[in-house]
């Protein structure tokens, strides 16, 4: 199932809101399009995030084309500002965005009179890129993974949330394709349920073992012995390694470290933010409080109770096992590693 598709200057998304009850495409025809399904989470994961931004660059400059450089370069502004305020912690969209700005100055700097096609191809490379980026780190993260394994992840990393194979997923997907008998433990994931909803229905259409366990489980089943490694995707890596995902992964990171597990983060070089040296600097989203407090537009708490909904936290670099990427595994010290690797 392809969350993203792009053909004939139309972007079609998987609305990841309605899965696994719904199958159904949102057609996208303007940035303004693009820009509500990534802040509604139609479409969501950090790699994904980033391409559909990248689509949506092309269709803005579509529809604000000028033969006058200087308005067609304020309206072009408008497009990238618009699209950059959907989403504040995945990285992965200002580095689709700034890759789209280059292609688009350069473009409009020499005159050239093919900036929709050619901003047309930057983003299929954004997307085809992708792929490749995932396969890459399923091949070096399947390694660490013995042949009998049970692994725990949290929300989705999968194929739903980068162009396909997934980051953390993509491991898991590589490991069984290498032959490795891997069974998966997927957190629910609450308030929007991203595990319960598109990891066990990723896993299962893929004929992966998979078995749901809510949140507060993940303590309980790593007591039992249960499972040998968690894999977790990424949002924004800092310099020294420190590392946003979705909400939880910290709190599993230290059930982690207290039963000896190794925890491992996968992601691409588009979620390395080196411009920050610490997770203390990464913007942390702030959502809706209706997420706590329903569940499917079903309320499930007082009306007015105060709520708190970060929808990301921090992992430190010292929980951090290793962080497997497309150019290799990463190991600590992460800061030196890190900048040796990138
Ligand atoms: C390969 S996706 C990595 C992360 O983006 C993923 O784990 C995650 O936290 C997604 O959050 P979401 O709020 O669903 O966009």
């Amino acid at each position: 199932m392809k969350p993203i598709i792009w053909s004939n200057f139309k972007l079609n998304l998987l609305d990841q809101r309605l899965l696994p009850i719904e199958v159904k495409y949102i057609e996208c025809n303007s940035f303004i399009d693009v820009a509500e399904c990534i802040k509604s989470m139609v479409v969501r994961g950090a790699p994904a995030i980033g391409i559909a931004a990248a689509y949506g660059v092309v269709l803005g400059a579509k529809e604000v084309y000028s033969n006058d450089k200087i308005k067609f370069e304020k309206d072009m502004q408008r497009v990238f500002e618009t699209l950059a305020s959907t989403r504040p912690t995945a990285v992965n969209l200002f580095w689709a965005l700034s890759r789209m700005k280059d292609k688009f100055y350069s473009a409009l700097h020499n005159d050239n009179d093919n900036i929709i096609t050619l901003l047309e191809n930057e983003a299929n490379d954004i997307f085809n890129e992708d792929l490749e980026l995932n396969k890459k780190i399923g091949e070096y993260g399947a390694k660490l993974l013995s042949n009998k394994c049970t692994v725990l992840t949290h929300c989705n990393a999968g194929a739903l949330a980068t162009a396909g194979w997934g980051t953390a997923l993509g491991v898991i997907r590589s490991a069984k394709e290498m032959g490795k008998e891997i069974k998966v433990f997927a957190d629910e994931t609450r308030p929007l349920l991203q595990g319960a909803r598109l990891t066990a229905f990723e896993l299962m259409s893929d004929g992966i073992d998979v078995t749901l366990i809510s949140d507060n489980m993940a303590g309980y089943v790593m007591k039992l012995g249960l499972i040998d490694a968690i894999i977790v995707g990424a949002d924004r890596i800092a310099a020294n390694g420190d590392t946003a995902n979705k909400i939880g992964t910290y709190s599993l990171s230290v059930l982690a470290k207290a039963h000896s597990i190794p925890f491992y983060i996968a992601a691409p070089y588009s979620t390395f933010d080196l411009n920050i040296k610490s997770g203390a600097e990464i913007p942390i989203e702030e959502r809706s409080h209706e997420e706590v407090r329903q569940i499917f537009n079903v309320r499930i708490a007082p009306e007015n109770v105060k709520v708190f909904n970060p929808s990301f936290d921090v992992t430190p670099n010292e929980n951090i096992t290793a962080i497997i990427t497309d150019k290799g595994v990463i190991y600590p010290p992460f800061e030196e590693n890190i900048k040796i690797m990138r």
